[in-house]
């Protein structure tokens, strides 16, 4: 039994779409909202959204371009990119009661302010509740009842134990934590060190290249969490390692697929969203602010600004001075 029964998705697209997906198959009410009237009246008429083509939309979620019915539900899910959450949270905040768990599912980090998901919840609707969810879950995947699993994290563990049991099912396994900062940074970090991956594949380097980066990216990644207080078990758990591991493999992830273009020359994937493209300069500032090297991150954002050749990075990231592994 949860006290959750209701749940309301906020951003109709993929992934979005994948968790109205996770909450009806948990049992829940769901209304899935999608900004734009048209949009709302085209998935309701083929109970199916062509952000994600091929998933027939179960019978318990409704489909609503009314945010106010949305903001009704007893939790919220909020699924827009993280550039776009500042916005779509002050839209919602006034119709939002008070103590409404609002749960950020966009992995990056607020260009600007440095800030990450449920701070700009917080700023944007001071009496919801934030929480963060995030793991290796590709929405396909998530949607067609794959087993997956995530990691859901509120500073008041009850409170992320409840979500848990709201969303969970024999095809969903989120685990809860208090860690909210480890699993934001484990998200946001990991779409950079995926265009990264890309890029290594996207040159034919070697399945040993891949790893070799894949490692080093995920000691990048420890590093900063560590700077913000991070848990291991988080960096090591499903929203930093898992996530990172997930998104290096291949093309299914669209920071991957975006750093493959890159490596092979080729123009960036277009309408897919990549959010490593976004959250590459605010990582490798916000790792500066705190005295944190990344270099695979930085090689990324120079690639991306067009300050660097990729041969240049990759050769200036191999010649760096030798040390100690850590
Ligand atoms: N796709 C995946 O496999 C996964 C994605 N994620 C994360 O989820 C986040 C969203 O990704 P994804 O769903 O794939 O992206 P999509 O581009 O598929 O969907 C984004 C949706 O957000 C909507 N949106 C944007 N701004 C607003 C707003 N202000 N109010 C309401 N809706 C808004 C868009 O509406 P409109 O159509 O009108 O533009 C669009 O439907 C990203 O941070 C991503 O990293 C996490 C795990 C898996
Ligand atoms: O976050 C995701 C998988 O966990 C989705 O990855 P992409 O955004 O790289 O497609």
């Amino acid at each position: 039994m949860t006290r959750f029964q209701t749940i309301s998705i906020i951003g109709a697209g993929a992934w979005g779409t994948a968790l109205a997906a996770v909450a009806a198959r948990a049992g829940r009410g769901v209304t899935l909202y999608a900004r734009d009237p048209d949009h709302a009246a085209r998935i309701a008429a083929a109970r199916e959204n062509p952000r994600l083509p091929g998933i027939p939309l179960a019978d318990s979620i409704s489909i609503t371009a009314d945010l106010a019915q949305a903001a009704r539900a007893a939790a919220v899910l909020i699924v827009v990119p993280a550039q776009h959450l500042r916005g779509a949270v002050m839209h919602l905040a006034p119709l939002l009661p008070d103590g409404t768990p609002v749960v950020a599912c966009a992995k990056g980090i607020e260009h600007g302010t440095h800030k990450f998901m449920t701070e700009v919840i917080a700023e944007a609707a001071p009496h919801a509740t934030a929480a963060i969810l995030s793991g290796p879950s590709f929405a396909d995947d998530v949607a067609r009842g794959l087993p997956t699993a995530v990691t859901l994290a509120a500073q008041d563990e009850a409170l992320a134990a409840d979500l848990v049991q709201a969303l969970g099912s024999p095809t969903f396994r989120p685990y809860h934590s208090t860690d909210v900062r480890g699993v934001e940074i484990g998200g946001a970090a990991k779409n950079v060190l995926a265009i990264a991956a890309g890029i290594v594949a996207g040159r034919k380097l070697g399945a040993s290249a891949l790893a070799a980066l894949t490692t080093r990216g995920f000691a990048e990644l420890v590093r900063l969490g560590r700077a913000f207080g991070a848990r291991g078990e988080t960096l090591t758990g499903l929203s930093g390692l898992g996530d990172l591991i997930l998104s290096c493999a291949g093309p299914q992830s669209r920071n991957f697929a975006a750093g493959l273009a890159l490596g092979r020359g080729e123009p960036l994937p277009a309408g897919k969203l990549a959010e490593g493209q976004y959250t590459a300069p605010v990582l490798v500032e916000l790792a500066a602010s705190r005295g944190v090297e990344m270099p695979v991150a930085q090689a990324v954002a120079a690639i991306l600004a067009g300050t660097v050749t990729i041969d240049a990075a990759i050769e200036a990231l191999m010649l760096r001075p030798f040390k100690a592994e850590e």
